[in-house]
C-alpha cells in the first residue's frame, strides 16, 4: 500500500495530490488520525483457535460485506480517467461496500452500473451533502433510490466546507474544466461544473434528518459524529448507522483523531445500531483495533485513492485486497473465529499495565 501510495504521488500533478492527501487547518488532525492507531495494541487470546474464520460485517442494506469499505471521497476522475467506475468494479469484485456521492464526477445510475458488471448484488450506498434547497436534496436521493442504492449516508460534519490549506495555497478551488459533479446534472437551479454547486447547508438541524428520512425507503446513516450525545440523538431520530469521523482531518482541525471517539459513541449506541469508523485505517491491524473498540466495519478514505492514481481497478483491489487479508490474518493471531470475538478488553494502551 506504501508502494501505491508512492507511485501515485510520483504520477499525479502535483495540485491534485495536494487535494486528496491534505487536510484543514495546520493538518493536525489529519496526523493524529493515523497517529491514534499506534497508541494501541491488541492483546491476544490463546488456545482459541479455529481453521475457518468468517470475517463478514453485516451492515445497513449490506447483509454480508467485507468489514472494510471504501468512504467516500470525491471527484475520482481528478486521478484516474476511469474515475468512479473503476472504484465500483474494484469493490464490488472484493465483496466491500463502496460508498459514492453527491460529489462524484460519474453519475451514480452509472456507478452502481459499473458494480453489477463485477458482482451480482453489489452494495453501493450514496453519500449527501444535503442541499440548503430541499427540492435539490429529494432530486439527489431519488437518483440514488433509483440507481439502486442499497443505504444513504448523510454527511453531518460540513455545515460549511473545511479549509483546505494546501488547496487555497495552490489555488485549487474550483474543478478543472472537462470535469463535473454528475448527479448534480440537471437539478433545478444548479449546474454541475463547479464546486459551488455542492454548497454546504450551514442552517441544517435535526428535523431536516426527519424530513429526509420520511422520503426514503433506504436506510440512513450518519457520517462525521463525534460526541456521544450526537450519536444518541442520530439513533433515536431513525438513524440506521453511525460513521465515527471526522473527514479524514479536512473540517476542524481541533477535534480529537477519529478512534478517540470510538468508544464513547458505541456506547452511548450500545449495540442499537451498527456503528462505523474511518480516518486512518491504513492496516488490517487498524481494522482488529477499530472492530474491538466497537467499530461493525472500518472505511478507508485516501489509500483507495492511492491505488485508484497509480493502477486504476486493480490498483483499488490491491488495496481492499492486503486490507482483508491483513485483517483475517490479525483476527487469527488475536484467536478469533468472527469479528464479534474481537472485544474490548484485546485492546491496550501502549506503554501502560493492565
Ligand atoms: C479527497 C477526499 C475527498 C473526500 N470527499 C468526501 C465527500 O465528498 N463526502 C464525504 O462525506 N467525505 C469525503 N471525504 C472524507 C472521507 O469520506 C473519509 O471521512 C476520510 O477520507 C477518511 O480518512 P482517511 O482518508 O484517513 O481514510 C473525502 C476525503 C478525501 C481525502
Ligand atoms: C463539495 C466537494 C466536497 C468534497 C469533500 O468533502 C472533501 O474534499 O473533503
Amino acid at each position: 500500500m506504501r508502494a501505491l501510495h508512492e507511485t501515485a504521488r510520483k504520477t499525479l500533478d502535483p495540485v491534485r495530490y495536494d487535494y486528496v492527501a491534505g487536510g484543514a487547518g495546520e493538518e493536525r488532525v489529519l496526523a493524529d488520525n493515523e497517529r491514534a492507531f499506534d497508541r494501541y495494541a491488541l492483546l491476544p487470546r490463546v488456545l482459541r483457535g479455529s481453521g475457518t474464520r468468517d470475517t463478514s460485517a453485516a451492515l445497513p442494506g449490506a447483509p454480508r460485506t467485507a468489514p472494510v469499505l471504501v468512504a467516500p471521497t470525491a471527484f475520482h476522475r481528478l486521478v484516474h480517467r476511469d474515475g468512479e467506475r473503476a472504484t465500483a468494479r474494484a469493490a464490488a469484485a472484493e465483496g466491500a461496500v463502496l460508498v459514492t456521492g453527491t460529489a462524484a464526477t460519474t453519475a451514480v445510475r452509472d456507478v452502481v452500473a459499473a458494480a453489477r458488471e463485477a458482482a451480482p448484488d453489489p452494495a453501493v450506498w450514496f453519500q449527501l451533502y444535503p442541499h440548503p434547497r430541499r427540492e435539490v436534496t429529494a432530486a439527489l436521493v431519488r437518483r440514488a433510490e433509483d440507481a439502486g442504492c442499497t443505504a444513504l449516508v448523510v454527511t453531518v460534519d460540513s455545515p460549511v466546507f473545511g479549509r483546505h490549506t494546501r488547496d487555497l495555497r495552490n489555488g485549487f478551488t474550483d474543478l478543472p474544466p472537462g470535469y463535473a459533479a454528475e448527479n448534480m446534472r440537471g437539478l433545478p437551479g444548479t449546474g454541475p461544473d463547479a464546486l459551488t454547486d455542492i454548497p454546504m447547508s450551514p442552517a441544517a438541524r435535526w428535523p431536516d434528518l426527519t424530513e429526509t428520512l420520511r422520503g426514503t425507503s433506504l436506510p440512513v446513516l450518519l457520517k462525521g459524529v463525534l460526541h456521544p450525545d450526537d450519536a444518541r440523538l442520530a439513533v433515536e431520530h431513525g438513524a440506521a448507522g453511525v460513521i465515527v469521523s471526522n473527514h479524514g482531518g479536512r473540517q476542524c482541525d481541533a477535534v480529537p483523531a477519529a478512534l478517540d471517539c470510538l468508544p464513547a459513541v458505541a456506547g452511548a449506541v450500545a449495540g442499537r445500531v451498527p456503528v462505523l469508523l474511518d480516518g486512518g485505517v491504513r492496516r488490517g491491524s487498524d481494522v482488529a483495533v477499530a472492530l474491538a473498540l466497537g467499530a461493525a466495519a472500518a472505511g478507508v478514505g485516501r489509500p483507495v485513492v492511492w491505488g485508484l492514481a497509480a493502477e486504476g481497478e486493480t490498483g483499488v483491489r490491491r488495496v481492499l485486497a492486503a486490507l482483508r487479508e491483513e485483517y483475517d490474518h490479525t483476527l487469527a493471531l488475536c484467536g478469533g473465529r468472527r469479528n464479534a470475538d474481537l472485544t474490548a478488553d484485546m485492546v491496550v494502551r501502549k506503554g501502560g499495565t493492565w
